[in-house]
């Protein structure tokens, strides 16, 4: 489903590579965290799959996609078989949980059929039924991550992306959005999320992948976050 062959990246000429050499295999259906300290090259691994940076050597496949050849214009399709959550949750201020969920089948062109099937189903399942017409504001950062998480897997991509989901949260509901999480793995979605939360990742038992100074210096099946990386 993911697959780096060989991947560096050189943001600038004569720096030290945030990636370098990075060989990874993600089947369809893994979850995967990815650790590393700070400037590890965490970001940039994320970066490369959605195609927000492109790399100096090496090859990248996503999706059934070769990316160093995949032009400009298909990029939009790629963005469609993964779905992306971060850490400040980057929901619509002014659009209601609905609205939010809804706007991201509107932008593919979903019918109004098709949304009005989806999106209740969708947070029915992320534990947000009854709140369809709150704004963000008016909900806690747990719920503010459940209407993004919605909002990223309501098309079913076959890939999700999280980018430290838990790190503005408290543990007792970082630990519910990690259900979350497993659950939609559970559907055969392959789930890739970069994390700093050593509990989280300690309670889980995935695979570990842990970064360096942009080298992969640990693939763990059933891991643990890790001492190096506290
Ligand atoms: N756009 C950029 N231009 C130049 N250097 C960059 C750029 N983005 C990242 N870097 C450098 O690449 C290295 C890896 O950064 P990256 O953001 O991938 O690390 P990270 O593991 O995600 O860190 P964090 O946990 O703090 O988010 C760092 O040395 C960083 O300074």
């Amino acid at each position: 489903m993911i697959r780096l062959d060989n991947i560096s990246k050189v943001y600038t000429r004569g720096a030290r590579p945030a990636l370098d050499g990075i060989d990874v295999e993600i089947e369809r259906g893994d979850f995967v965290f990815l650790v590393g300290s700070s400037g590890s090259g965490k970001s940039t691994f994320l970066k490369l799959v959605l195609r927000e940076e492109r790399p100096t050597s090496g090859d990248i496949w996503v999706a059934g996609r070769h990316l160093n050849r995949l032009s400009s214009w298909r990029v939009p399709h790629l963005r469609r078989e993964i779905g992306a959550v971060f850490q400040d949750f980057r929901l619509l201020p002014n659009k209601t949980v609905y609205q939010n969920v809804a706007f991201a089948l509107q932008v593919i062109g979903k019918s109004k059929r098709d949304i009005q099937q989806n999106v209740p189903e969708m947070l029915e399942l992320v534990g947000l039924a009854g709140k369809e017409r709150r704004l963000p504001h008016e909900l806690s950062g747990g719920e503010q991550q459940r209407v993004a998480i919605a909002r990223a897997f309501v098309n079913r991509p076959p890939i999700l992306l999280c980018d430290e989901p838990t790190g503005n949260l408290d543990p007792g509901t970082s630990v519910g959005i990690m259900r979350l999480l497993d659950r939609i793995n559970r559907t055969g979605t392959t789930v890739l999320m970069a994390t700093h939360d050593d509990e989280i990742v300690d309670q889980m038992r995935k695979r570990v992948i842990e970064l360096k100074g942009g080298q992969l210096v640990r693939d763990q099946d059933r891991g643990v976050y890790g001492l190096e990386t506290v």
